[in-house]
């Protein structure tokens, strides 16, 4: 017997970041928004734990506990006192340490799956825990959406959304390191204000408005992104070139996103993006997407 759960990628729409905690961790007003680009994870019974991974970034993901879908399977079966005896096979569509919380949607789908296939039924609550235990970003792969995270971003309120936003994701060669961004960033900002989410962009999310989105992204982790990579200017110029409303890098990079009035741009602009030789390839998708489900057999 097997589940398989399919879990999509997120964009932030504004990542707001306050100064470093005791902890290590930045408090964030992270504002979510999930992207129809998705991960499946499909968890089989097997005789010990085994991670198996196929995709075009297939051979930067690594196959052994670190992986956060095999971190998922352990949490679950240590908290139900049972053995993670567990095959979790992941098709991975998400870009690798793009910014686009790929990992973090194998942990929640891993988890999901896991709960399905050892019949645990955790509770809604116990699964979120899990999902903040194994990353900051996990617990919205599990909801979906747009919510609003704070904290270090695991604490969400979910947000009502009210249209279709179309998005084209130019990748990047190469990944950056979450925690090598957010150290250029406190290198950057010696000052950083309490982090708060826009009553504006907030606004634009709730009527649907692609324009007063695409005014209102905004990302306190991008200068640090582009004083890493600074070629990723030249794909954010490309990008609005082309015809895009907005560039933005997503979360901590490198890949960047583009807002786009509809179907019909995020095709032309996608095109353009991968013609300028600034990126490697590009993607396109929709918000809103749902969060981490179970595939019918
Ligand atoms: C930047 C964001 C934006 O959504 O995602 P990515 O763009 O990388 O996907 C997140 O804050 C990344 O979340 P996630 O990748 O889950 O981070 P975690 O595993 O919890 O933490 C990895 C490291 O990132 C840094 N970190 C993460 C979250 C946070 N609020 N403050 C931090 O300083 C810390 O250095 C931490 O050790
Ligand atoms: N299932 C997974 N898929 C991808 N990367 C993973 C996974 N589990 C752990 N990782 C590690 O997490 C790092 C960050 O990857 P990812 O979650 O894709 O990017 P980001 O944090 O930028 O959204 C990778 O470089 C990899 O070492």
């Amino acid at each position: 017997m097997s589940v398989t759960v399919r879990v999509p990628a997120k964009v932030n729409v504004q990542l707001a970041v306050g100064p470093a905690r005791p902890d290590g961790f930045h408090d964030l007003a992270n504002v979510f928004l999930a992207v129809s680009l998705y991960d499946r994870v499909t968890a089989t019974r097997a005789e010990s734990l085994r991670v198996t991974c196929e995709g075009p970034d297939a051979d930067q993901v690594p196959l052994d506990r670190t992986n956060l879908a095999a971190r998922a399977a352990e949490l679950l079966a240590a908290r139900y006192g049972i053995a993670p005896d567990v095959h979790l096979h992941i098709a991975k569509d998400i870009p690798v340490a793009g910014g686009m919380a790929g990992g973090s949607a194998d942990g929640a789908g891993a988890l999901l799956a896991c709960d399905a296939l050892w019949g645990t039924g955790a509770s809604r609550a116990e699964l979120l825990d899990i999902c903040a235990e194994l990353g900051s970003d996990v617990p919205f792969s599990l909801v979906g959406g747009a919510a609003l995270g704070t904290g270090r971003g695991e604490h969400l309120t979910e947000l009502p959304l009210g249209g279709t936003f179309h998005w084209v994701f130019a990748v990047a060669d190469g990944g950056l390191s979450t925690p090598a961004v957010y150290a250029e960033f406190d290198r950057l900002t010696p000052a950083a204000p309490a982090p708060a989410a826009s009553p504006g962009l907030l606004d634009a999310l709730r009527t649907g408005d692609t324009a007063a989105l695409a005014g209102a992204l905004a990302n306190d982790l991008q200068p640090a992104a582009l004083s890493l990579r600074p070629s990723l200017a030249d794909t954010l110029a490309a990008g609005t070139a082309a015809g895009a409303l907005a560039g933005i890098v997503s979360g901590s990079g490198p890949t960047t996103a583009f807002l786009v009035k509809d179907a019909e741009a995020a095709r032309s602009v996608a095109a353009a993006l991968v013609a300028s030789g600034t990126c490697r390839t590009a993607r396109t998708a929709t918000s809103p997407a749902p969060g981490a489900r179970i595939v019918p057999a």
